[in-house]
Order: C-alpha cells, then sequence, then structure tokens
C-alpha cells in the first residue's frame, strides 16, 4: 500500500482576506498560508497592506472579508518593527527578554546564546548596535518557544553582512526549533531563497511564489520596476563561511574578515555566478536585489 507523504501543520491560512478601514480597502484578496517549518515572506511598497495582511494573520485585525484560519492556541513570537525603550532607563539585555513575559532563565540564557549575544545579557539596551538590538529582540520572541515566528522588518539598522546573518540566523531558528516564520519586508536587498513562499503585495497579491517565481514574474517587475542594471539574481551556493553576530564573516580556513569578498583568498572551488550588486557573494541560497529598488517601489 502506498503511504501517503505526511502532511505539514497548517498553522494561518489567509483566503481572500480583506481589511476596511472607514469605506477604504486597506488591503483585499489576500491568500497564503503557513505550515510549520516554513518561511513565508511579504514584500511590497510602503503602504502595501504587508502589516495589515499580518495582522489579519495574527488575528490582531478581523477581516472584513474572507476568511483567516489559526491553529486553536497557536504560540506566536513577534519581533516588531518598531520598538520605542525610554534610552534614559536603564535597560540590560536580560530585563528586556522578561518585560513582557516570564520565560525562565534557562529559557533567557538558552535564546541569548541561540541569537549570539550571551555575551551580552547584562549589556544596556541602549549601547547595543542595530544588529545586536534587532538580535535581542529575536531572543525575546524565541524565548516563548513559538509555533509561529513573525518579524516585521527585522534587518532595520542594519548593515549588509548583519542583514545576511540576520537572515541565515532565522534560517536556523526554523531549522533547529520547525516553527513557522513569517517575514515583513519592504527592503528588498536581500530576500533569502529559503524563503518557501513570497507574497508580493500592493494593496492587494501582485503575484505570489518561490523568490525565482516572483522575481520573473511581470507583475512583481512591473510594481519593482527593476532598471538598468537592477538585474535579479539568484544565488544558489555551497556553505563556506559564517556570518557573525557583529557582522564579521568566519572563513572556513578560521580567519575572521570584516567582510567577504570572492576575491580574498579564503574561498576555494568557486562554483556559483556573482551578480552586479555582490559585495559577498558566497554560500547562500538567496535572491539579491539591488537597493535602488526600495526606492524604485516607492516611485512605482
Ligand atoms: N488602522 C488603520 N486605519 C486606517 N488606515 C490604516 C490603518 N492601518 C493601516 N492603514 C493604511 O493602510 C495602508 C496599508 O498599511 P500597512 O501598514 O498594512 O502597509 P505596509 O505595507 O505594512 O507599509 P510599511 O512598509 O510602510 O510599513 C496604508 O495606506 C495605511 O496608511
Amino acid at each position: 500500500m502506498l503511504k501517503r507523504t505526511e502532511e505539514k501543520e497548517r498553522l494561518v491560512g489567509l483566503d481572500n482576506a480583506g481589511s476596511n478601514r472607514q469605506g477604504r480597502w486597506l488591503v483585499r484578496g489576500v491568500s497564503f498560508e503557513i505550515k510549520r517549518g516554513e518561511i513565508v515572506t511579504l514584500i511590497g511598497p510602503n503602504g502595501s497592506g504587508k502589516s495589515t495582511s499580518a495582522r489579519m494573520a495574527l488575528g490582531l485585525v478581523r477581516p472584513d472579508e474572507g476568511l483567516v484560519t489559526t491553529r486553536s492556541d497557536l504560540r506566536v513570537g513577534y519581533v516588531p518593527q518598531k520598538m520605542s525603550i525610554d534610552r534614559t532607563m536603564p535597560l540590560t539585555v536580560e530585563r528586556l527578554m522578561t518585560l513582557t513575559g516570564s520565560p525562565s532563565r534557562k529559557e533567557v540564557a538558552d535564546a541569548l546564546a541561540e541569537t549570539g549575544i550571551a555575551h551580552l545579557a547584562k549589556a544596556e539596551v541602549q549601547h547595543l548596535s542595530g544588529g545586536e538590538f534587532q538580535r535581542a529582540l529575536l531572543a525575546r520572541a524565541i524565548a516563548r518557544k513559538p509555533d509561529l515566528l513573525v518579524l516585521d522588518e527585522p534587518v532595520q539598522g542594519v548593515d549588509y553582512n548583519g542583514e545576511i546573518a540576520l537572515y541565515e540566523l532565522i534560517g536556523e531558528i526554523r531549522d533547529r526549533s520547525g516553527c513557522g516564520v513569517l517575514l515583513i519586508s519592504h527592503d528588498l536587498h536581500v530576500v533569502m531563497a529559503a524563503t518557501d513562499t513570497v507574497v508580493c503585495l500592493n494593496g492587494h497579491v501582485c503575484c505570489t511564489g518561490t523568490p525565482e517565481m516572483v522575481s520573473q514574474s511581470a507583475e512583481y517587475q512591473r510594481l519593482f520596476g527593476v532598471r538598468g542594471s537592477g538585474a535579479l539574481a539568484i544565488y544558489t551556493h555551497h556553505h563556506d563561511h559564517t556570518h557573525l553576530p557583529d557582522g564579521r564573516v568566519l572563513h572556513q580556513d578560521g580567519s575572521v574578515t570584516d567582510s567577504c569578498h570572492p576575491d580574498d583568498g579564503h574561498h576555494h572551488g568557486h562554483d556559483h555566478q556573482h551578480g552586479a550588486d555582490c559585495s559577498c557573494g558566497h554560500d547562500h541560497s538567496r535572491l539579491v536585489l539591488p537597493k535602488t529598488i526600495s526606492k524604485d517601489a516607492n516611485d512605482a
């Protein structure tokens, strides 16, 4: 008898969902689902309805049309787009972890270790770099052991190498914990190919699919106006280095450098291609778009 492949558990599903405020549709016709172990990324220009769609998925906004179904007792870990912290108030990373929940000391320590900032447990939040702060917020979210991890613009205030390191970390967390991940991004510089599904929004779903499929769709290219040298490059490489929490790069030969370049002598067996915008060029399975796309998107 044939054994059916086991279906991954569906955590959240939106079916033609829409949200209306005072007669205006903020977004409508949104359909996607997130299963356990999957990464779904919502992309789109400012005001395109990414946060509204995510809020519908989380049950924070009730859809005015369509259907949203959520697994009962779904545990969500949320990394907000902004978090206002009184910079004059002393607040350690450890304390930040317990502001809105009550994880045990071990859960706090594990989450800080997993996000690579165990050494910053006693540090003041106001002294953290952009990348360290994002990791602290991520640690706070994963300490809850979520079924679904939601990250709204997780790479804000983070430089290019830090951005790649953060995306890699999110992928590792998914691999280790098996949680589902919903990412929201309008800075399209890096959308990791580890993303299973990209949903491209502009008040409605313009296109949806794998990063490769979406990048090639006419709707996507119309929306983001990919111009001139702004060609897309899909990277599929083998892993030969690791991005450290502080943005530096640990190479296979044990050396650590501030950044990573194909010709820096640390990489062997170049079996990959580089795009026009490649400042790193190795080992990531990701879709890279030029920085200018964010501006193009706003112009669109
Ligand atoms: N509660 C609300 N009441 C009225 N309008 C709203 C409300 N929330 C959002 N909007 C509007 O809905 C549209 C979509 O907003 P949303 O925050 O979902 O977009 P976004 O894609 O996440 O944008 P950004 O990238 O700027 O964060 C915007 O025009 C916004 O001004």
